[in-house]
């Protein structure tokens, strides 16, 4: 489906040029930053329109990582405006870049302009050499075209759109420029072939070095006496001759001695330099490749941290849940103590009573456990219902409440059992409660070891981390 302008919100305006005004947009659909040309088509003939749209739609089959990408075109005709769509440039261009260094008294770096001149190289080559057999020739390559991405990596612009502004149209009259780039055969009136990119990359390549272009004058006449002759200084001593030798093969009056894309990229000083630059690029990219394994290092061992936290928090309350039930256990103990005392304190009395023999005091037992009262009821009568206090029914009951902890599913059934029979099996139940208080001992005791082990962990990993934040 063709984009519309609504697909776009507008960002802001970086610049206008001799075509017209570039605005930094955003693509709603996914949020993506991109570019769009918008140039005023209202002045230009029919047949001008259409070559600007069929070039337009050329542009779009150049995929290359150092040509600027196009995406698409919309045609507003409501105010007669063509929106070309490409990818943003987030470096800026050389010409904002030679301008800087000039305004700084400064220098760009050699291994930074071998770096242009092979990758200009290499998108031209795919414009030059297409497999169509239809070269595409930029026909206005100077600094301002050649952008730069976040990486200073090389993003050729302004493909072909030259060919067809250059035309007799109104555009070609807005156009301001001085053609310090022209190459000698264009000084001759001959036509633009890709020799003449050649020269202009030759042109841009010096620039980058001396800070202005090779040839200059105040007049056009000068100009082109000094492009014909290919009257220029050398470039600055501080460069090498390597790159002095490069940039006057391309700056050849002779346009067929002057090298075509295949020569350039066959000659051993551009070789040896491609082959220095990838090495380069190659040690970069693993660089970054190792630093972004540190930062997957860093992360992960991050995410366990964080688990070993979680789960020395959760051995944390566990043990504090350790703690409550034993503190309960030795509770119930001393209670079970202190019945076991009294029991016997009772049952000695009513041996005590019974040697006396005389059977008036029965209700002296009346409301005590049936076990103390054995031997002096009359067998007929009903059982008496003996009810204590702390091991009543609602006391079971509140024992049933901590049923998901076995000891006391234990104990609840322990103390139903005995008191329902007899409660002289008070000392079992003494070494039950025992056992299971030492069981909640060693239980404890591993949970602590565990602790231990967690923290021991933890150490590591915080003498990991700062390893790796001295390795950073
Ligand atoms: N794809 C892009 N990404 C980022 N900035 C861009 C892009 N294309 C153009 N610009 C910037 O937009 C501004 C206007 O560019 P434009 O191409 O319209 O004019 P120019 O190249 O500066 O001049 P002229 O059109 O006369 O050659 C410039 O500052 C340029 O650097």
């Amino acid at each position: 489906m063709p984009s519309t302008l609504d697909d776009f919100e507008v960002i802001e305006t970086i610049g206008s040029g001799s075509y017209g005004t570039c605005k930094k947009i955003k693509r709603k659909r996914d949020g993506k930053f991109l570019v769009w040309k918008e140039m005023e088509y209202g002045t230009m003939t029919e047949s001008e329109k259409q070559m600007l749209v069929s070039e337009v739609n050329l542009l779009r089959e150049l995929k290359h990582q150092h040509i600027v990408r196009y995406y698409d075109r919309i045609i507003d005709r409501s105010n007669t405006t063509i929106y070309i769509i490409m990818e943003y440039c987030d470096g800026g261009d050389l010409a904002v870049l030679i301008s800087k260094c000039r305004r700084e008294g400064t220098y760009l770096d050699e291994d930074f302009v071998w770096k242009m001149l092979i990758q200009m190289t290499s998108a031209l080559k795919e414009c030059h050499r297409r497999k169509n057999g239809k070269a595409v020739l930029h026909r206005d390559l100077k600094p301002a075209n050649i952008f730069l991405d976040s990486d200073n990596n090389v993003k050729l612009g302004d493909f072909g759109l030259a060919r067809v502004l250059h035309h007799e149209t109104s555009f070609a009259k807005t156009f301001v420029g001085t053609p310090y780039y022209m190459s000698p055969e264009l000084v001759n009136n001959m036509s633009y072939n890709e020799k003449s990119d050649i020269w202009s990359m030759g042109c841009m390549l010096y620039e980058m070095c001396a800070l202005h272009p090779p040839f200059t004058a105040s007049n056009q006449v000068d100009l082109n006496k000094k492009i014909c002759i290919g009257d220029y200084k050398r470039i600055p001593s501080r460069y090498s001759e390597d790159l002095n030798t490069i940039i006057s093969k391309l700056l050849c009056v002779e346009v067929q001695k002057r090298p075509s894309i295949e020569n350039i990229l066959a000659d051993p000083i551009v070789l040896r330099r491609n082959r220095k630059l990838d090495r380069v690029e190659r040690r970069n990219s693993a660089g970054s490749a190792g630093t972004e394994s540190l930062h997957t290092w860093e992360e992960e061992l991050r995410k366990r941290e964080k688990k070993l936290e979680m789960k020395e928090k959760e051995l944390k309350s566990h043990e504090r849940e350790l703690a409550i039930r034993e503190k309960m256990v030795e509770d119930k103990l001393k209670r079970i103590e202190l019945l076991s005392k009294e029991h016997r304190r009772k049952s000695d009395l009513s041996r005590d009573v019974s040697s006396s023999g005389d059977g008036d005091d029965l209700d002296f037992f009346d409301g005590l456990h049936p076990c103390l009262s054995r031997g002096r009821r009359d067998p007929d009568s009903p059982k008496k219902k003996v009810s204590f206090d702390m091991y009543g029914k609602e006391n079971l009951r509140r024992h049933e409440r901590y049923s998901d902890y076995n000891l006391d599913n234990l104990l609840s059934k322990v103390y139903t059992s005995k008191y329902s029979s007899d409660i002289k099996d008070y000392d079992n139940l003494y070494e039950v409660e025992l056992a299971k208080r030492r069981e909640l001992k060693d239980r404890l005791f591993r949970a602590k070891s565990k602790v231990t082990d967690l923290h021991d962990l933890k150490l590591d990993a915080h003498i990991r981390n700062r390893n790796l934040l001295y390795f950073r």
